[in-house]
């Protein structure tokens, strides 16, 4: 199965929340993006709505239906009964729980499933049995991974965060890549497909892609955004696709 790109559209919404004015647009920067070649799109809406608004999630699913009826959507955020209302209400094909407290400045550690085993698992089941693909996210850690799969979601989001921030330290980077890659054979050994993201960019996609073959997609915000500032979107899109070599 070939793997996908998810562009996360947080930073856009954040750059349009700055003016009480509708540009840039969220679904016309997502259009750009999915038209580029990119293969779903991607928001974590937070309580605050500091940055995607859930007014957004019913026009970005529209755009999808109507515009690029391959494309997948793929929600994010912590699993509150006012999230899971909000995924039951926008159909995304894919949900990916995060372990985040609303005064985050951004997602920074994946579960700790052994420990939250009993939250989750009813929560995997409503979602399952709502029809939505469930990923979780993850702290690069093997340990933690048959927990993971006991839930009964469908696939882990590895947190690339700390793999990320080694951007000028290639020895640091290759010793939690190596985490990542034992994390990644782990959840396919238990049956889970394994995605991935958090401050990915072009230059440190390539080596992961390489490390973990078997990943599924990868969904990317941050970083992907700054590169449009400056490449344009559709450059950019194609730009990360050839650094995964999709
Ligand atoms: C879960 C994760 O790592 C990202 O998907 C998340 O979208 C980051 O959230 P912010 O865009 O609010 O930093
Ligand atoms: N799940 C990761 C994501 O959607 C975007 O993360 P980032 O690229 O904005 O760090």
């Amino acid at each position: 199965m070939p793997a996908k790109l998810s562009v996360n559209l947080n930073a856009v919404a954040m750059l349009r929340n700055r003016r009480d004015l509708p540009w840039p647009s969220v679904t016309g920067i997502g259009r750009l993006a999915l038209a580029a070649g990119a293969h779903g799109l991607t928001v974590h809406p937070r309580p605050d709505e500091r940055h995607t608004r859930n007014a957004d999630l019913p026009e970005i699913r529209a755009l999808i239906d109507d515009e690029f009826p391959h494309a997948e959507f793929n929600i994010e955020g912590y699993p509150t009964e006012e999230f899971l209302r909000l995924v039951e209400k926008n159909q995304p094909e894919q949900v990916t729980l995060v372990p985040d407290d609303p005064a985050q400045a951004t997602s920074d550690h994946g579960w700790n499933f052994a420990g939250q085993s009993n939250f989750l698992t009813p929560i995997v089941k409503r979602l399952k049995k709502g029809g939505f693909r469930v990923s979780l996210f993850s702290d690069a850690d093997p340990a933690g991974i048959e927990a993971a799969a006991n839930t009964g979601a469908d696939r882990i989001e590895l947190y690339t965060g700390p793999y990320g921030s080694f951007h000028d330290d290639l020895a640091g980077g290759r010793k939690e890549l190596e985490r990542l890659g034992k994390t990644a054979e782990a959840a396919v050994s238990a049956g889970l497909a394994v995605n991935a993201g958090h401050d990915l960019t072009v230059a440190n996609l390539p080596a992961l892609a390489r490390r973990i073959p078997l990943l599924a997609e990868v969904s990317i915000g941050h970083g992907l955004t700054a590169d449009a500032l400056e490449y344009g979107m559709p450059e950019t899109v194609r730009r990360f696709l050839k650094a995964c070599g999709w």
